[in-house]
């Protein structure tokens, strides 16, 4: 692990000045798309950054040209925001992502041909996952991983590389900032409380060597909890957790909702609910957790609930564990005096 992250250290120079937001995002992307596509040294590239970046300008500058239009002729605002939304989720906005995401799978493909026949211990990344049907269905000799990759379900047939592009993008997209977010959100409260950075350290990273395996990981039940602790107190995408009524009906005896309408989960509320959490919920802390009757399955929504829920929560969570690992294995989390506000 040291070797992946060490780089990118360096990279952003002094890093006392720099362990931010740039530096957060950085590791997060790095771990992403190497587990994602198998890619060495993405964040040194820094190309899904670049690339994340380059979609929102474009979108800021579509967006400020509907707002004039807008506050020039009010009457066009409908026809305005549905040219938005039909844009925002166009190709036009994705066209680099979708072409770079393409060439990964083409040459991922090539790579994969080529291989010999695998002993068993590979390391397959996601987009392997999806491209393994389409090879194994056309090659008989691999008929070892075609059993162990069908695994007794039944395949009709593989993805085209277009389905595999656009899983590859959701992915992208559900993952890239929240992860980040998250970890900020963790770092923040380890600084904030230094006593409880001491206590991970103390008792669950201290003893661990670098060579992080996934057995390791899941029993730093303590991490686990800080982490959960912070995604209470910050519910980074708690603006998603909203749903579309599929029936009319009356909440409480008195809220009454019609087919169609939109629904909110005013997450915070739930979080900061001290029946729920117990007493000063707004406080971090922890081992608040330990005690914890879990009263609802839905008082703790920060990866959302239900069949909608985030895909990739057991994988942010390993993620997080791994740079959190390292980080607190290298460094000690100290609080600044000035304090800055993430704008997006
Ligand atoms: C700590 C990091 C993350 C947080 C806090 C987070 C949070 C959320 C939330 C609140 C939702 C909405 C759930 C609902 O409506 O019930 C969601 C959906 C989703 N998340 Fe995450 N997420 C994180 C990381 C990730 C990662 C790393 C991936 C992918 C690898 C991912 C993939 C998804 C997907 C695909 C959905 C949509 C699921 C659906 O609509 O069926 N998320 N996430």
């Amino acid at each position: 692990m040291d070797k992946r992250i060490w780089p990118i250290l360096r990279h952003l120079g002094r890093i006392e000045e720099n362990l931010g937001y740039k530096l957060l995002q950085q590791l997060t992307d790095d771990i992403f798309a190497h587990l994602i596509f198998g890619d060495e040294q993405a964040a040194d590239q820094d190309y899904l950054n670049k690339m994340f970046d380059a979609i929102d300008a474009k979108k800021n500058r579509i967006e400020k040209v509907f707002s004039i239009i807008c506050t020039i002729f009010p009457f066009l605002k409908p026809i305005v925001h549905w040219m938005n939304s039909k844009l925002k989720t166009n190709y036009f906005f994705n066209n680099q992502l979708y072409k770079n995401i393409a060439e990964k799978i083409e040459r991922r493909k090539k790579e994969l041909k080529s291989q010999k026949k695998s002993t068993g211990n590979q390391n397959f990344t996601y987009l392997d996952h999806l491209l393994i049907t389409e090879l194994l269905d056309k090659d008989e000799e691999r008929e070892e991983e075609k059993e162990y990759f069908y695994s007794g379900r039944q395949v009709t047939r593989y993805l085209m590389t277009n389905e595999i592009v656009s899983a590859m993008m959701n992915m992208l997209y559900a993952g890239h900032k929240t992860s980040a977010r998250a970890l900020i959100a963790v770092v923040y409260s380890l600084a904030k409380n230094p006593a409880v950075q001491k206590k991970v350290f103390d008792e669950e990273v201290s003893n661990l060597n670098e060579d992080l395996t996934f057995e390791m990981l899941e029993s730093l039940t303590y991490l686990d909890l800080v982490i959960r602790e912070a995604l209470r107190l910050f519910p980074l995408g708690s603006e998603h957790v909203a749903r579309k009524c599929m029936a009319s009906t009356t909440l409480g005896g008195e809220i009454k909702l019609e087919i169609g309408n939109f629904v909110m989960v005013d997450v915070m509320s739930l979080h900061l609910n001290e029946n729920l959490w117990g007493p000063e919920p707004e406080k971090f802390n922890p081992d608040r957790w330990l005690n914890l009757q879990y009263k609802n399955s839905t008082q703790y929504l920060s990866f959302g609930q239900g069949p909608r829920m985030c895909l990739g929560e057991k994988l942010a969570m390993l993620k997080l564990k791994i740079m959190l690992v390292v980080l607190l294995k290298n460094f000690r989390i100290i609080a600044v005096d000035e304090e800055v506000y993430l704008k997006d």
